[in-house]
């Protein structure tokens, strides 16, 4: 993994209905990133806020429709295609790039960033299946679909913007789940995609799971990318975030599972993003720190 970071925001929220995670990278970068980074020997760079659409202003650019309900399909269409851009030129020039949400939608940019023909395996954590279609969707809310469109489920198998052929399903490992739609679980049966609900996370404890979601994601594959929807977390530790749900994991076991990715498979980390985080619903900005905290354990931060 290279040893410098740069941090890409993108200030959207289309994909959550327009609910208040625009302001996200934002309230990242005031929670503290650069503090976090300084106790790891890596140094950060701010790559600065992506332009994200503003509909009513007419800025929207042409892009795909997808039948069906999804709001904002042509806007997310043209934010992930400018994501995966920025991060594919990070990579390039040598750094590695941690992306700063947002809603979930953006994920689709920063796969899309990263795969570039290479077989990539992906570690979701978050509370939600995100694996809608526009036919399956109960809210037509594109942040329900990121890991459908990576995957190229339905409307999403011809779509180049979305759909990465180089992640094949037996490589994605999905951590934290409690929120699942009738159409994500019979599609996650049937499906190759290791999924850990938190009932297994009760049973075998975080470690264990993240182990095995990390060996999931890493056999067979050149290399990984982790997606951390703070909505992993119980919303005691993370209120701040766009669609909270009960249950979820403590402030210790996330930063246990996100220091196991850096332990266990570093050297093949090559991207990770960081969404949902909503400072509307936040309580003193702690969700956002937290955001921080939680990179940085990814990245190498310790205790000792
Ligand atoms: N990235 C997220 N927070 N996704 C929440 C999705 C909620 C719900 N499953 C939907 O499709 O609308
Ligand atoms: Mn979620
Ligand atoms: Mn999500």
């Amino acid at each position: 993994m290279e040893r410098t970071v740069e941090t890409l925001g993108v200030p959207m929220d289309l994909g959550a209905d327009r609910r208040g995670v625009d302001m996200g990278p934002s309230a990242i970068r005031y929670g503290g990133l650069n503090a976090e980074f300084e106790t790891i020997e890596r140094s950060i760079v701010d790559g600065g806020d992506l332009s994200v659409p503003h509909p009513e202003e007419g800025e929207a650019e042409a892009g795909t429709q997808l039948g069906g309900k999804a709001k904002y399909a042509e806007e997310t269409q043209t934010v992930c295609e400018r994501v995966a851009k920025r991060v594919s030129s990070v990579r390039d020039e040598g750094r590695f790039p941690l992306v700063l949400g947002g809603d979930h939608s953006i994920a689709i940019g920063g796969v899309n960033g990263v795969t570039d023909g290479e077989s990539t395996g992906v570690i979701w954590f978050d509370a939600h299946g995100d694996l809608n279609t526009p036919q399956t969707t109960p809210s037509g809310n594109i942040h329900g679909m990121p890991l459908a469109a990576i995957l190229g489920r339905g409307v999403f198998a011809d779509k180049p913007w979305a759909h990465c052929p180089e992640v094949d399903e037996k490589n994605v490992a999905m951590v934290g789940l409690r929120s699942l739609d009738d159409g994500e679980t019979s599609y996650i049966r049937d499906s190759d995609i290791h999924a850990y609900p938190m009932s297994e996370i009760d049973q075998r404890g975080i470690t264990a799971v993240t182990e095995e979601a990390i060996d999931a994601a890493t056999t067979g594959t050149d290399h990984l990318y982790v997606s951390l929807d703070m909505d992993f977390l119980d919303p005691d530790e993370a209120p701040g975030v766009g669609t909270p749900v009960r249950g979820g994991v403590t402030y210790r076991e996330s930063h246990a599972a996100l220091e196991m990715v850096q332990d266990k498979a570093g050297d093949s980390l090559c991207g990770m993003d960081v969404v949902e985080v909503n400072p509307i619903l936040d309580r003193e900005n702690r969700t956002a720190e937290l955001a921080c905290e939680l990179a940085a354990s990814a990245l190498g931060k310790r205790i000792l």
